[in-house]
């Protein structure tokens, strides 16, 4: 939709007949974006070719778990100096790659020319014209120039990053801290709680990020704080609103098909689980919601561990301000 008010002529492939029907009729996407009408320079298609053979820009938004294939799907078909930017929130579910490196994989591109898409974004708002600021991140300077020129309107501000770990590592971590946002707010515990998981959620996303290569400035950004505050905050959130689900005794089964959109947090909860071992960093927070949603551990039972954590510094970086002689054995 931002696209197609920007001037651009917008062809959006999806594989689902009456989906693509409605839109080129009636102008609406009825189950994803109900009441709201499409630009007419938007139209849909099922036929890839037809999609991408002229674009100078492709947006891939298929869920991270549908990336690898909708882009192989793709692939023949693109120009050889179209722009590849995505907009998905996680990682390869069996290889923990991010989706940058999965779509230069498939696309057989540089991985330096794909650009990414984030930050504090519901369809819901952008749709409404309500102000909204996102951050597009390349290795390439002129590649996220580039995506900046196509998006950016007044009411939907674009800045750009170099730091493509950064961005994608917060995109993806932030849904795991909304399904615990949701099933504290579900738990009726109250605003503390919730603060206090977005704060050591951030802790997590940095630890993790850090030792993946980020640049720890990206998560005090958009991608970052931005959309930790989004997701862990607002109804529209898929993420958060499976969390509250859960913490009324739903089983995740029940919750993913109550949902019917994609609930990035749950598989992200399984590949960090695993990166966090990989990297060999603490992350507490992910660590109980794997518990919850994997292990059949209570709600309960998981914030009892995570406020009964051994006692720890805030900051191990800001800690090591104290001189050595100050410090006492770590509790236990
Ligand atoms: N919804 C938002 O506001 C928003 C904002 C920013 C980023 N994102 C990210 O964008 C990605 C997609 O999210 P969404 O909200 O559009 O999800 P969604 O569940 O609302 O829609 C996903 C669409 O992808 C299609 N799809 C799924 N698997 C497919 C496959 N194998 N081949 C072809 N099509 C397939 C589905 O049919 C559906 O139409 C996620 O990573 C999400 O985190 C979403
Ligand atoms: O609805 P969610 O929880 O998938 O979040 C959507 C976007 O990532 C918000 O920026």
């Amino acid at each position: 939709v931002v696209l197609a008010e920007n001037g651009c002529s917008v062809t959006m492939w999806s594989r689902n007949d009456g989906q693509v029907s409605e839109i080129n009729e009636d102008r609406t996407n009825g189950r994803y974006l109900p009441g709201t009408t499409l630009p007419e320079r938007l139209a849909a298609t099922t036929d890839m070719e037809a999609a991408v053979r002229e674009a100078e820009l492709i947006l891939f938004a298929a869920p991270s778990s549908a990336m690898r294939e909708v882009a192989a799907q793709a692939a023949r078909y693109i120009k050889k100096d179209a722009l590849c930017v995505h907009a998905a929130k996680g990682f390869e579910q069996v290889t923990l790659k991010r989706m940058s490196s999965v779509l230069a994989e498939e696309l057989q591109r540089p991985e330096e020319e794909i650009v990414v898409i984030s930050g504090p974004s519901h369809a819901e708002e952008v749709v409404r014209r309500c102000p909204t600021t996102v951050v597009v991140a390349a290795q390439s300077q002129q590649a996220a120039e580039k995506a900046q020129d196509f998006f950016i309107n007044n009411y939907f501000r674009v800045y750009t990053n170099p730091d493509v770990i950064g961005v994608e590592v917060a995109a993806a971590i932030k849904n795991i801290i909304a399904l615990g946002a949701g099933l504290s707010d579900g738990l009726g515990f109250g605003d503390n709680a919730k603060a206090a998981l977005l704060t050591r959620g951030l802790a997590e996303i940095g630890r993790l990020g850090s030792a993946m290569g980020a640049n720890m400035l990206t998560f005090a950004g958009l991608a970052g704080v931005g959309d930790l505050i989004v997701t862990c905050t607002s109804s529209h959130s898929r993420n958060w609103r499976a969390g509250s689900m859960l913490a009324k005794g739903m089983a995740l089964e029940d919750v993913l098909h109550q949902m019917g959109m994609v609930v990035e947090g749950v598989r992200t909860t399984q590949a960090a689980h695993a990166l966090a071992k990989h990297y060999d960093v603490q992350m507490p927070i992910t660590e109980q919601l794997h518990a919850v949603l994997f292990e059949g551990k209570p709600p309960k039972n998981a914030v009892e561990n995570l406020m009964g954590r051994g006692r720890t510094h805030e900051s191990e970086e800001v800690a090591k301000d104290w001189s050595p002689h100050q410090s006492r054995p770590p509790h236990i």
